[in-house]
């Protein structure tokens, strides 16, 4: 019979598992088909992913393409639904092609296509008949979009575009699915018409054949290269991309925001220009829900072990001390496991926000875009950053056995840090939302209403005099509290910048000298709107025993950890006292505390297969001593007993040190 190692943690639980199970995966059906799909993926051989590390780039690649195509196989078989099948993407776990085919090509489309070219476009897409790909990025330029150099020009003489890339830098690079896979791609181009200029578009445009999968003429394409860490995002042909004087319809330019005539005349809908960058609201949504999963992922793997490691503290011979129990350990694990929780609900109301400005947009109403587009951008670049940090972090808790490819961290956190960069630099997006505060901040007096997740500067009067009411540690676990010291922190960080911004008499000048402090400013509203999201979903009825309780405690842990790091800004702005600051971080060891007995049943409610967590560490039946040991006889290197290349190279030495010695 299976021994559960941690059968006695589990034991300790105070709240039902399956009810958490229930919350994590947002719906009673969003768990069932999780779980579901999550089982199927795990008990089928041809999703085994435990030899990625072991394979050369072209083995690795290969690969990745057989087990995209039997997905594919599997997802049409079973006749899944769109939900099941992103789920099952999940599951395999690999990064492919298919990842933006259907996460940036398809939504490309959708989002900046006219019904017309969806109607054209997107059934071929989803019966994968093409293959797309998303290339916005050159060498020369990621980050600055307005910088792109490579040019789209009408020639109305055939009613085509000529697309050309004039420069070496303005090569495409690094577009995922490009490099070996894609047979088409949105690409993004200076769009040139009359010999006048008209910003940056996007244009749909074949770069292979559907043949015999040679480039088009006028097209040089290929793999950028091996990238960071052994496996892991190297599964991903990232491409580059040149085009000679390559021509295409004119009706492929994806046409929502502006179109081109027949003359060669621009014409703008009424639909914001901003709308160009509508791909990436979409992405930067779903990267926030995927910092919960990494997150957890990496949370569920050092909470396990944690449990299980033994390091010194035995009294009479009796059993060592669990390394959970060491505050330290708590301090550092325990708030990432709330961070984990946290984003999934900030994750979950991205959905929300997501879905009603698609819907305002459709009925041409703008107005809420800027704000979504600062939460979208902000939330991104904070989640991303934490979860990038707390891999490593959970990597460290691990010990030197966490440094082990079989422990599942290495690999995870060499697949997700790059989350950090992509979709956005997470420093450029955090200025972006710094901009939208100190807008914000300056339209305060002018009767204009701050609304959404900036509706608290309504309040600036009372946030920048306001006294923390604190007195005891247990005051700390008021949301109301806890609502208004983050408020005014934010408040009075933001204020204080738009006071020293005004100083500059030119206003981009005293943006670019004041960028450090305003990306702090930034960081603070972010934070804020986690903390105050995670306490809207307390207001809620939520079922199950001690299920709300757990997420409370997980809550405050949150906040009040985020408080304690950063209390100079808590202090400098005189939200709270030093007093206060102290009693928090009370309470916070006094939560430790009570989230300890939990740990390992709040990670086993992320419902996580041992397929998905490709960890020796994280094993659900806590066996990790004899199957490490066990899995360090499988490696290659132990095939034989002396190595290749010993009687080459390392016997010589040893022959001439005893040559030496006879001497
Ligand atoms: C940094 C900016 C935002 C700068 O834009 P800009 O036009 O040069 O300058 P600006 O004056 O600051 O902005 C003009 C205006 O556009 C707004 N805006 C900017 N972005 C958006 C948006 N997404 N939605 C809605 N609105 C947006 C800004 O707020 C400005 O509005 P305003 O004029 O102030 O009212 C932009 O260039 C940008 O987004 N850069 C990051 C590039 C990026 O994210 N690339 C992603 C490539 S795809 C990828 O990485 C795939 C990942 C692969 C994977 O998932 O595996
Ligand atoms: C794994 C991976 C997959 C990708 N997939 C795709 C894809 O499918 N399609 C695609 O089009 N692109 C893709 N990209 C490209 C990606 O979107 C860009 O790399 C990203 O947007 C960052 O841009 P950059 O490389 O120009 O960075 P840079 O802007 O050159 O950043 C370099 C440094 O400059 C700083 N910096 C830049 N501008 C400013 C500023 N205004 N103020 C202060 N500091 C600044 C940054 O913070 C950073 O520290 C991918 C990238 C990676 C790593």
């Amino acid at each position: 019979m299976e021994v559960d190692h941690l059968a006695d943690e589990r034991s300790k639980a105070q709240f039902d598992v399956e009810e958490m199970k229930i919350v994590w995966a947002g719906s009673r059906h969003a768990f069932q088909v999780s779980d579901r799909i999550a089982r199927l993926v795990a008990s089928d051989p041809a999703f085994q992913k435990d030899h990625r590390a072991r394979l050369g780039r072209k083995e690795l690649f290969k690969n990745t393409l057989r087990k995209a195509a039997y997905a594919w196989k599997r997802i049409n078989e079973l006749r899944l639904t769109e939900e099941e099948a992103s789920r099952l993407r999940f599951f395999v776990d690999e990064p492919a092609f298919t990842d933006l085919h259907w996460g940036m090509f398809v939504p490309a489309i959708k989002g900046q296509g006219t019904e017309e070219q969806q109607q054209k476009w997107l059934p071929l897409a989803h019966k994968m008949q093409i293959i797309g790909c998303y290339a916005q990025t050159e060498l020369g330029h990621g980050s600055n979009v307005q910088g792109l150099e490579t040019t789209a020009t009408f020639d109305p003489q055939t009613d085509e575009f000529i697309i050309h890339s004039p420069t070496l830098t303005s090569s495409k690079w690094w577009p995922g699915g490009l490099g070996k896979v894609a047979t088409h791609g949105v690409i993004y181009a200076r769009l040139l018409t009359n010999g006048q200029e008209h910003g940056v578009h996007g244009f749909i445009v074949q770069i292979r054949s559907l043949d015999d999968h040679l480039p088009l003429p006028g097209i040089t394409v290929g793999d950028i290269g091996i990238k960071f860490g052994s496996g892991a995002y190297n599964t991903m042909d990232n491409g580059v991309l040149r085009f000679d004087q390559v021509r295409i319809p004119r009706n492929q330019m994806l046409m929502r925001v502006s179109q081109v005539t027949r003359e060669g005349k621009v014409v703008q809908s009424d639909v914001p220009r901003q709308l160009v960058y509508g791909t990436m609201v979409f992405v930067r949504k779903t990267i926030v829900g995927d910092a919960s999963n990494a997150l957890s992922r990496a949370v569920c793997i050092a909470t396990r072990y944690s449990a299980v490691r033994r390091q010194f503290g035995s009294q009479k011979g009796g059993l060592e001390t669990q390394v959970i129990d060491y505050k330290t350990q708590q301090n550092r694990l325990f708030p990432l496991l709330a961070s984990a929780y946290a984003f999934r609900v900030v994750g979950e109301w991205m959905e929300w926000l997501y879905t009603d400005v698609t819907q305002r947009l459709k009925a041409n109403d703008f107005s809420t875009l800027p704000e979504v587009h600062a939460c979208t951008a902000g939330l991104k670049s904070l989640t991303t950053s934490a979860t990038a940090d707390g891999i490593e972090e959970c990597r460290k808790l691990c010990g030197g056995h966490g440094y082990l490819h079989s422990s599942g961290l290495p690999e995870l956190f060499a697949v997700y840090v790059p989350a950090c960069t992509y979709e956005g630099d997470n420093i450029v997006l955090l200025l972006q939302v710094a901009r939208f505060l100190m807008k914000t901040v300056s339209q305060l007096g002018s009767g204009k209403k701050a609304v959404g997740t900036t509706a608290y500067m309504g309040r600036v009067e009372q946030l920048m005099q306001c006294r923390c009411d604190v007195q005891n540690a247990e005051d700390w676990l008021k949301p109301s509290i806890v609502m208004e010291a983050f408020e005014a922190r934010a408040t009075r960080m933001s204020v204080a910048c738009a006071r020293n911004l005004s100083k500059f008499g030119n206003q981009e000048e005293g943006f670019l000298e004041l960028s450090a402090d305003l990306v702090e400013v930034a960081v603070a509203h972010c934070q804020l709107i986690v903390v105050s999201k995670f306490i809207e979903k307390l207001q809620q009825d939520i079922p199950g025993k001690g299920v709300k309780n757990q997420l409370e405690n997980l809550c405050s842990v949150y906040a009040l950890n985020i408080l304690h790091k950063h209390l100079g800004d808590f202090l400098s702005t005189g939200c709270i006292t030093p007093m206060q600051a102290s009693l928090a971080n009370d309470q916070l060891r006094s939560l430790y505390s009570q989230v300890r007995p939990n740990a390992v049943a709040l990670v086993d409610a992320f419902n996580y297969t041992d397929h998905f967590l490709s960890s020796i560490l994280g094993r659900y039946d806590g066996n990790v001593y004899p199957k490490l040991y066990e899995d360090a006889w499988k490696d290659p290197l132990n095939d034989s007993i002396v190595p290749d290349g010993f009687h080459e190279y390392v016997q010589p030495i040893l022959k001439q040190q005893l040559r030496n010695a006879k001497l």
